[in-house]
């Protein structure tokens, strides 16, 4: 299948610190992906290098085959990004056809109306919607062009709940006709809900990659901890059935399992020397965070191994 985008080992810095770290991407055309990850993860910086609006430090990026930076390539994209511009002294409508005007093939301004709910709104001003009606503005300006690529930087952040569901339901139908939709969302049940593929981004660089049930299953499950004893061999964690992730701090050992009763039987059959064990375990959300953290933990202890 064709990709819509490729990253190939991007990198970028700001002042020394990397933000996104030797990234590496292919998003085909038609798919539906969500980027995950928390704060500061570099999500959307590399949405920004994926539209062209930021260079990478190093790498490259290629989007529709070409460059990012063509007027061409930019006329086939749409963006909804987390900065909320509204333009000062002109109404709802005035700003969708103004969007419009720049297109060659520009969607209808009744169906742009219609698709992001704000066709009560359009004689008002701009300035005077709420900040659930921006964003939903800003939705009908992303896709102002008829775009086969539509970009959506954490697109429901002030929505409530009956706009988000309406939002998703949107772009689910968008989805359908064949446009390749990237978004990023703090929220793993919104990228369930909606993805075919979901990335995680930690620290700038690639934790998990695949269909929302693999991250499901890679995040989910329990976890059981113990602290490790003088005489724990750390070889013992990789002969381990059914441990989908390992990881130590310190002396502390974190594992996770779909079946942690059975790994618990196993440790305790192989007289491994553990104390003040726990299992524990939780909702997807818990569960997204501990992969994330265990990440950050690995990384931790690679850069420590590396020095
Ligand atoms: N223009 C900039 N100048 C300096 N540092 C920056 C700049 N843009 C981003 N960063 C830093 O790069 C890192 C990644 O930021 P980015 O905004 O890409 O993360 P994110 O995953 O989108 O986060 P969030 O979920 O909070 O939006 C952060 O440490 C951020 O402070």
């Amino acid at each position: 299948m064709k990709a819509a985008i490729a990253l190939n080992r991007v990198s970028k810095e700001f002042k020394g610190k990397r933000a996104v770290d030797d990234l590496t991407l292919d998003i085909a055309e038609g798919s539906v992906v969500a980027l995950l990850g928390p704060n500061g993860a570099g999500k959307t910086t590399s949405v920004t290098m994926m539209l062209g609006l930021q260079k990478p430090t190093s790498g490259t990026v290629r989007l529709l085959s070409g460059d990012p930076g063509d007027r061409s390539i930019r006329a086939r994209i749409g963006a909804m990004l987390q900065e909320v511009n509204v333009i000062d002294r002109l109404k709802v409508r005035e700003i969708i056809d103004l969007f419009r005007s720049y297109y060659d093939k520009p969607m209808p301004l009744e169906r742009l109306l219609k698709i992001s709910g704000l066709d009560a709104e359009k004689e008002k001003m701009a300035t005077s919607l709420s900040g659930g009606q921006k964003r939903r503005l800003d939705f009908a300006l992303a896709l102002a062009g008829d775009p086969s690529v539509l970009f959506l930087d954490e697109p429901t952040v002030g929505m409530d709940i009956t706009s988000r569901l309406l939002f998703w339901d949107t772009v689910r139908a968008l989805a359908g006709s064949g446009r390749t939709i990237i978004l990023t969302t703090h929220y793993l049940d919104e990228a369930d809900s909606i993805a075919d593929r979901v990335v995680v981004i930690n620290r700038g660089r690639l934790a998990a990659d695949g269909t929302p049930e693999k991250i499901k299953s890679a995040a989910g499950g329990r976890i059981l901890t113990f602290t490790a004893g003088a005489s724990f061999p750390r070889e013992l964690i990789d002969s381990l059935p059914g441990v989908t992730q390992a990881s130590w701090s310190g002396r502390r050992v974190r594992l996770h399992s779909a079946d942690t009763d059975r790994l618990l039987f196993e440790l305790v059959g192989r007289q491994a020397d553990m104390k003040d064990i726990e299992v524990h375990g939780g909702g997807l959300e818990e569960a997204f965070q501990h992969l994330v953290q265990d990440e950050s933990a690995a990384a931790e202890e690679a850069r420590g191994n590396s020095r």
